[in-house]
């Protein structure tokens, strides 16, 4: 579903809307404002990165900018002496004297014209590129380490647009609309004053008539941004609602839905024509309103300057400059009006670069986290100090079990009740236990809280002993082997694949894990081996080669705690078969905790836990429960039948 964002050029209500906040509201889906949210502990800072605002990013490349801007107002001076040159010029001919020096110094000054637009134009450019290189790179960076659950909040079309469109609009703002307004208005003034100078009363005639066309202009301009700011909210909507239905394009042909979604796109796509169309109307009216009020004041200029220079009164020279002054007028003050009008579609673009830019980051929580157990104010009953970074792992699982959880509650955004509430349990340092339990159970955000991709709401896990909030995010996911349930895969070999987790892995190492996850058969017949090139989301390979890859890419980290969201699920029965080896194999090395929604799969492990509505109902192996957990039971008698037979499929 696209929503409809809020249009831009809503009123300010008071003290409704915080101080500095734009007037449109953040447009981040579900109406979450990425900026302004504070709950808790979680509450949101602004990180150390770069900040995102028009005057600091113009300000970090103020060099190129004012070298730019100052060849931009040499050139202008250049231009506005021309016309007092050619003056001069008329009036050496009409007096019969040498016109060498002035027709050189116009050539030279047509030159130097030239190439200080030139190094004008290329300095812009370079510092708008720059601009939306230190952009970019920021949200990046800024994206990449947000939390999970902030980032899955987001639209991703929006994501995109803000990274890739609103950058450069942004861009074409800071940078050429900024020098040009400079520019412009420069010229503007030099223009008024050197007519002032020449004669005084034609200027106020001709303010009159420019006076009129400016104001329409104006009007027109400001216009032109309202039209324009639509436009970039209808271009965004179109793109989110074409990258939701390519994300999906599998069930929407096997849906047959492709006329609907063909329809709905092509009416996001013909508003964003619509208002396109608006913007080009408006824009088209704000030359000829110029052009007429230049024509006008032309009119009136020669038609009183001639009766002047009839009379004797303005001689012939003067009216020819303040002719040729109009002239280089109008287009300058075109420029300022509409380049007025993109600094503020640049500004709009800036703020929703900056929302993004605004989104909670791990980091940011780690170091607040930090800062909590420096001021004491986070101490953790029975929490053991941070462990060394490079510490031997096989001490440490010996020195503690594998996994533990101390009376843990979590509950996701807007969830209505807790997602998990008050698990507490301990796993040993090797073994396999399994998860099961009901659809929405909880079993997967368990796994989100493991790896830390969300802080609990209360209570504490520990790995191998250590409070895993007080280990630093990249030694604790260093130590945590991940398989998800749809093992996403990326464009890339099999290869860069294999070893996205571990890049620096000898062939020895990936030729183990490939052993273990089963897959050395798969790999010997790709056309290319481990170098063979996969598509987008890993296709080319089976989605149970995909899932294998993903466990041989989790092995290779060798994790003192293995995590498996339900990894068999698109196994065929030889496959699982297999990998259930594989996964006792493991076991003898490190804990493997696994999802299991097959509950074939839970009958070799250690134990089982069995989690329903968020909590732990029951613990044990699967005799013991099978005689006395009714869920299990249940559960068991409805999946385990066939497994008991032989392996499902
Ligand atoms: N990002 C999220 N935001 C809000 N609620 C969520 C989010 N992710 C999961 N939930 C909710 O939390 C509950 C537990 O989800 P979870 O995915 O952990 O269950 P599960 O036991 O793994 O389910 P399944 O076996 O179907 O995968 C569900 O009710 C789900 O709707």
């Amino acid at each position: 579903m696209v929503r409809r964002r809020p249009r831009r050029g809503g009123t300010r209500h008071g003290r409704d809307v915080p101080r500095g906040r734009p007037f449109h509201q953040p447009v981040l889906d579900q109406g979450v404002d990425l900026r302004h949210r504070r709950r808790g502990r979680r509450r949101h800072r602004r990180g150390p990165g770069p900040a995102v605002n028009t005057a600091a990013i113009a300000a970090r490349h103020r060099t190129l900018l004012a070298t730019g801007i100052l060849l931009g107002v040499a050139g202008t001076a250049a231009t506005l002496i021309q016309p007092l040159l050619i003056g001069d010029l008329i009036e050496a001919v009409a007096l019969d004297r040498s016109p060498v020096w002035p027709i050189v110094l116009i050539a030279s000054l047509f030159a130097a014209d030239a190439a200080l637009a030139a190094g004008h134009f290329y300095l812009i450019g370079r510092a708008g590129e720059n601009m939306v290189l230190d952009m970019r790179t920021t949200l990046t960076g800024r994206l990449l380490h947000s939390r999970l659950g902030a980032f899955h909040r987001l639209e991703h079309g929006d994501v995109f647009t803000r990274t890739v469109a609103d950058t450069s609009v942004a861009r074409i703002a800071l940078s050429s609309s900024l020098s040009q307004i400079i520019t412009s208005a420069l010229t503007t003034i030099g223009c008024v004053a050197v007519m002032a100078w020449i004669d005084w009363q034609m200027l106020l005639v001709t303010a009159g008539c420019l006076g009129v066309a400016s104001a329409v202009a104006l009007g027109l301009a400001r216009a032109v941004r309202a039209a324009a700011v639509t436009n970039r909210e209808d271009t965004s909507d179109f793109g989110s609602g074409l990258l939701r239905v390519l994300g999906a394009l599998t069930t929407v042909k096997a849906s047959r839905a492709e006329a609907r979604e063909a329809e709905r796109i092509g009416e996001l796509a013909d508003a964003a024509r619509r208002s396109g169309i608006r913007v080009t109307r408006l824009t088209a009216l704000l030359m000829p309103s110029m052009n007429v009020g230049t024509q006008v004041s032309l009119a009136v200029v020669i038609a009183w300057g001639m009766a002047r220079t009839a009379t004797g009164e303005l001689p012939i020279e003067d009216l020819t400059a303040f002719i040729m002054y109009l002239f280089y007028l109008v287009s300058p003050l075109v420029m300022l009006f509409m380049s007025l009008g993109e600094l503020q579609q640049g500004r709009a673009a800036v703020d929703r670069v900056r929302e993004l830019a605004a989104i909670e980051q791990e980091q940011e929580q780690e170091q607040e986290q930090e800062q909590e157990q420096e001021q004491g104010s986070a101490q953790e009953q029975g929490s053991v100090p941070r462990a060394e970074p490079g510490s031997d792992p096989g001490q440490r699982r010996e020195a503690a079990g594998a996994i533990e959880f101390r009376e843990v509650s979590f509950r996701h955004h807007r969830a209505a009740a807790p997602t998990l509430d008050g698990i507490s349990f301990s796993l040993p340092p090797t073994g396999v236990t399994a998860v099961v339990g009901p659809s929405g159970a909880g079993k997967t955000t368990l796994f989100q809280l493991i790896e830390r991709f969300h802080a609990p709401d209360r209570g504490s896990i520990h790995l191998g002993g250590t409070d895993t909030a007080a280990l630093p995010l990249a030694e604790l996911r260093a130590r945590i082997g991940l398989v998800e349930q749809e093992s996403p895969l990326m464009r890339g070999t099999v290869r860069e694949n294999l070893t996205y987790a571990r890049p620096d892995a000898t062939e020895a190492e990936m030729a183990d894990a490939i052993r273990a996850a089963h897959l050395d058969q798969v790999v010997e017949a790709l056309p290319q081996g481990l170098d063979t090139p996969l598509g987008e989301g890993g296709t080319g390979l089976s989605g149970g080669q995909r899932q294998r890859l993903a466990i041989a890419r989790a092995l290779l980290t060798r994790p003192d705690l293995l995590l498996l969201d339900e990894a068999t699920a698109h196994l065929d029965a030889d496959a699982e078969a297999a990998l259930r080896q594989t996964i006792a194999e493991v076991g003898t090395r490190c804990h493997v905790l696994t999802i299991a929604h097959r509950l074939s799969a839970t009958i070799d492990a250690d134990r089982i836990l069995v989690v329903e509505d968020g909590r732990l109902r029951a613990r044990g192996s699967h005799a013991d429960l099978l005689d006395r957990d009714p869920t299990y039971r249940r559960l068991a008698t409805r999946q385990l039948a066939p497994a008991a037979e032989g392996p499902a499929r």
